[in-house]
């Protein structure tokens, strides 16, 4: 038995959700490029989760549960007064959040299929909420409710500022969540499949799923990227910044990804919102800054941006605190996770792999006192 080192090649499990091949990404066979152009968020949950498009009127139904669904308990959001907001990181706050949740939803020990839809709703529609709640609250601020009539991505920012967005922030918003909604076996949804084959419920699954996201490596560096951008400031200290962290074999957040080779699609499009909303927003050198880098690290390194590198310079250009960048990743990714737990429970088995030993060999026992 050798091991794969972070299990690189292994096929894992079989999907009907999303897939990557040749760098061409696609959920239930639309291309991503096609989604990112037209489709709601909402009509990409009900692609996700029922693997087709909905019709107008079980879309309209859908809005309608997320709409119904996003109040959350009393309880969840008295718990951010337990302890010291400010000290606490929102991926920290959100994994307890979500943990939470479970125990206020009557459904949530039960398995059957209705109940796991009924599930997914309310933490699909609840993880807006929570993460809105917890940004406001830490700043003294009371939580706004949301507001039935607008759409997922509108309802977001509205909750987060309290004032309705401008159409092209919500714009951006959305496409931004249809981008990031689902990404065949990354590590929070392998997390997620892991979790729920053994039958566990699907808050653990998704509670699991945040604690894998959190990480740098993965959903974390979109706020990475931010630091990055915030300690160069300026242009002209691109290349010396650079130039130094790749002297040092440091890694450049948002570089790089396990599958991509030539580049992830999802990046031109996050690109082109960048440029857009910082030049509105009158801070155009978070764009510059990102495409100097861009062209340094591609051109040195043959590595390509991820969904992560010009996400944070959208986030930030629409006014969102950095150290929420990845809970927005969750709120968008909560969508994929449900969909591949729903998979894994119609095709269940328990996911055990095995480990190569390389301890020392057969060892006698010795008292404590003959040690
Ligand atoms: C939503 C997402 O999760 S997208 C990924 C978000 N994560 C990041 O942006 C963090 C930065 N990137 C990385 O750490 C990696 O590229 C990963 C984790 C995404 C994928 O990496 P892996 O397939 O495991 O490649 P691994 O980390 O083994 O790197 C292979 C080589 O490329 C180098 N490399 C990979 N990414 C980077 C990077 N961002 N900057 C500089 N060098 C890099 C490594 O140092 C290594 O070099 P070596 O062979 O000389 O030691
Ligand atoms: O697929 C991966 O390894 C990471 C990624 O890009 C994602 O989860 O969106």
């Amino acid at each position: 038995m050798t091991a794969t080192r972070g299990l690189e090649g292994v096929v894992a499990a079989e999907t009907k959700i999303s897939s990557i091949i040749d760098d061409t990404l696609t959920y239930v066979g639309y291309d991503i490029d096609d989604l990112a152009d037209n489709a709601s968020f909402e009509e990409v949950v009900y692609l996700l989760w029922h693997t087709r498009l909905p019709k107008a009127d079980e879309l309209a139904e859908l809005k309608q549960q997320l709409a119904d669904n996003m109040e959350v308990p009393q309880a969840v959001l008295d718990h951010f007064k337990t302890y010291d907001i400010k000290s606490v990181h929102p991926m920290a706050a959100l994994r307890t959040a979500v943990s939470l949740l479970a125990l206020y939803d009557e459904d949530a020990e039960d398995m059957s299929d209705e109940a796991n839809y009924r599930k997914a709703i309310k933490l699909q529609a609840r993880i807006s909420t929570v993460v809105t709640a917890f940004a406001r609250v830490r700043a003294g601020l009371e939580p706004v409710a949301p507001k039935k009539e607008l759409s997922y991505a509108a309802n977001f920012l509205y909750m987060l500022s309290g004032k309705e967005p401008e159409p092209i922030a919500i714009e951006a918003f959305n496409k931004a969540l249809v981008l990031h909604a689902d990404h065949e076996l990354n590590a929070s949804t392998f997390t997620a499949r892991v979790c729920v084959a053994t039958l566990s419920d699907v808050y653990s699954g998704v509670t699991a799923a945040i604690g894998a996201l959190k990480g740098p490596l993965h959903g974390g560096a979109n706020e990475q990227v931010m630091k990055m951008l915030s300690e160069i400031g300026s242009v002209d200290n691109v290349e010396a910044y650079i130039n130094e962290k790749l002297a040092n074999k440091v890694k450049i957040m948002g570089f790089g990804h396990r599958v991509y080779r030539k580049g992830d699609p999802r990046a031109p499009h996050l690109k082109v919102m960048s440029e857009k909303l910082t030049k509105l927003t009158g801070q155009p050198e978070y764009y510059d800054m990102s495409v100097k880098i861009h062209e340094m690290v591609t051109g040195q390194k043959n590595l390509p941006p991820n969904v992560d590198f010009y996400s944070a310079s959208v986030y930030h250009s629409l006014g969102i605190e950095h150290d929420l960048f990845t809970p927005i990743f969750a709120v968008s990714r909560v969508s994929g996770w449900v969909a591949h737990i729903f998979e894994q429970y119609a095709n269940n088995r328990l996911i055990r792999p095995r480990a190569e030993y390389v301890g020392p060999g057969m060892q006698k026992y010795v008292p404590v006192n003959e040690r």
